[in-house]
């Protein structure tokens, strides 16, 4: 079969929220856009699907009050949110492996230890406040920051080892999902500073505040169907021939011959597309210093929330736990209630080489910790697996490895010639959030009208 021909001013790759709000700001300033995906369905990394009778959001869910961009578009889409329940008690395994409840942001661990977590979050939010979101490479202490690991950084300021667990935890398994001896302080403070600051994302009523009636794949349904027939499904792109006069981008069904292309696509995978001619040096070497994180999102459904008929809220937080947060995440309208608990980095690898049964059972019985045996047995239970798909390959997102961010950061969204970049991993605010790739993909659509103009 012969691939269809077609000619646009901008092909867009890839329909994640990235992608789309790329091609809903060219298409509104009336250029013709179309949009490749490789996949069967729109929204990349939110994914909104039944499994065994129960909707759940496989990928990106929550929305923050500081994510602006993702509020401003649900609010001209005429779309919802609704808060995370958190009414009640929380629960926390500390190092000693001891279940405690609490009320508040300040976890039950020896007075010592709390004020060494303050002073840590202090000093981590000066840093925050120093580097900024926007530019962290252009700090003068970008170097020396990126050059030293977040674990090695956390260790040289405290000797109090639950504390440095702790602070690392709300960046390493939380955020980045890699071990925090595998990213820098640099990278870490990016993290944070993408949030507003570091106490922001160690606030899990801020950073996890609110979801999308519908679900969060809907926004990017709601901007494909208005692109209406712009959007190829199942159509990954292949090559992207490029030079003065504009782009051929080619896939099995489609080739488009447009004046600029939106490369919208997780970092790792900008890599997967052949170029010709190749990518310049800087980006062949750039791209190879991004990868993903690894994440379980594990989701439990049960016939009704019983932790909250015992005064528990459903949030949990265990730092030497399997697993090592767990939410209530029953969905908008159930009855029924929904629990999604998180294995990160090296614990996902080790869950992930047992046999399945083995691997739920033991999942099961670290929730079952904080919350009472009622959680061994749920009704439904499914593992949002992000690493094993094809066109993304991991979970959250990607991020720069130690010196990686300082030495490449300011030339990861430089377009080559007609190729502009565009992902929530490449964003300042709302990093590796949803609202960071909106935010990248109107970046990316006003460079690309303003080359064309
Ligand atoms: C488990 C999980 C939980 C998360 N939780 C949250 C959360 O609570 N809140 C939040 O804001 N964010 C969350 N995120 C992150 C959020 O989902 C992402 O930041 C966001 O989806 C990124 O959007 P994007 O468009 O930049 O990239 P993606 O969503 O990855 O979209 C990229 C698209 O490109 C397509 N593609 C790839 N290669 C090709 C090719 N060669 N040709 C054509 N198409 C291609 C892919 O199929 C995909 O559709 C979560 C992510 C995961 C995985």
């Amino acid at each position: 079969m012969h691939p269809q021909q077609l000619t646009a001013d901008v092909v867009v790759v890839g329909a994640g929220p990235a992608g789309l709000n790329a091609a809903r700001h060219l298409a509104a300033a009336g250029r013709d856009v179309v949009v490749l995906e490789a996949r069967d369905r729109v929204g990349g990394r939110t994914w909104t699907d039944e499994r065994d009778g129960v909707t759940l959001e496989i990928g990106g869910q929550w929305v923050s009050p500081d994510q602006t961009e993702l509020l401003g578009l649900l609010d001209e889409l005429g779309m919802t949110t609704y808060p995370r329940h958190r009414d009640g008690e929380n629960v926390h395994i500390g190092a000693d492996g001891v279940r405690r409840t609490y009320r508040g942001d300040t976890f039950p661990v020896p007075d010592s230890t709390a004020k060494e977590i303050a002073r840590l979050t202090e000093l981590v939010d000066d840093l925050v406040a120093a580097v900024g979101a926007t530019e962290p490479w252009a700090h003068p202490r970008a170097r020396e920051l990126d050059t030293i690991s977040f674990e090695d950084w956390l260790r040289r300021q405290s000797d109090d080892e639950e504390a440095c667990t702790t602070v690392a935890l709300f960046i390493a398994g939380a955020m980045l999902t890699k071990p925090a001896h595998a990213f820098s302080t640099l990278q870490a403070v990016l993290m944070a500073a993408s949030a507003g600051s570091f106490t922001n994302l160690t606030d899990e009523c801020f950073i996890l505040d609110r979801r999308v009636v519908g679900g969060m794949q809907s926004v990017s349904q709601r901007l494909a169907a208005d692109l209406g027939d712009r959007v190829h499904l199942a159509t990954p792109v292949r090559t992207i021939r490029h030079g003065e006069d504009g782009v051929v981008v080619e896939s099995e069904r489609v080739t488009v011959r447009a004046r600029r292309v939106v490369v919208a696509v997780p970092p790792p995978l900008f890599s997967r597309i052949g170029y010709d001619p190749p990518l310049p040096r800087r980006q062949h070497q750039m791209h190879q210093h991004l990868s993903m994180g690894l994440v379980i999102k594990v989701h439990a459904t049960y016939p009704t929330p019983f932790w909250r008929r015992e005064g528990l809220s459903g949030t949990c937080f265990g730092t030497s736990t399997l697993v090592q947060e767990v939410y209530d995440n029953t969905i908008h309208g159930d009855d029924r209630g929904t629990l999604v608990a998180f294995v990160a980095d090296e614990k996902a690898d080790a869950v992930f080489a047992l046999p399945e049964d083995e691997r739920r059972a033991r999942i099961l019985a670290s929730v079952a910790q904080f919350l009472g045996e009622q959680a061994l047995d749920p009704l439904a239970y499914y593992e949002s697996d992000w690493g094993s798909e094809e066109w993304t390959r991991g979970a959250y997102a990607a991020s720069f490895d130690l010196g990686g961010l300082a030495r490449y950061g300011a030339d990861q969204r430089t377009p080559v010639g007609p190729i502009h970049w565009a992902c929530s991993d490449l964003a300042a605010e709302g990093y590796q959030h949803v609202d960071g790739a909106l935010r990248s993909g109107r970046a990316a659509a006003a460079d690309v009208e303003a080359a064309l103009t």
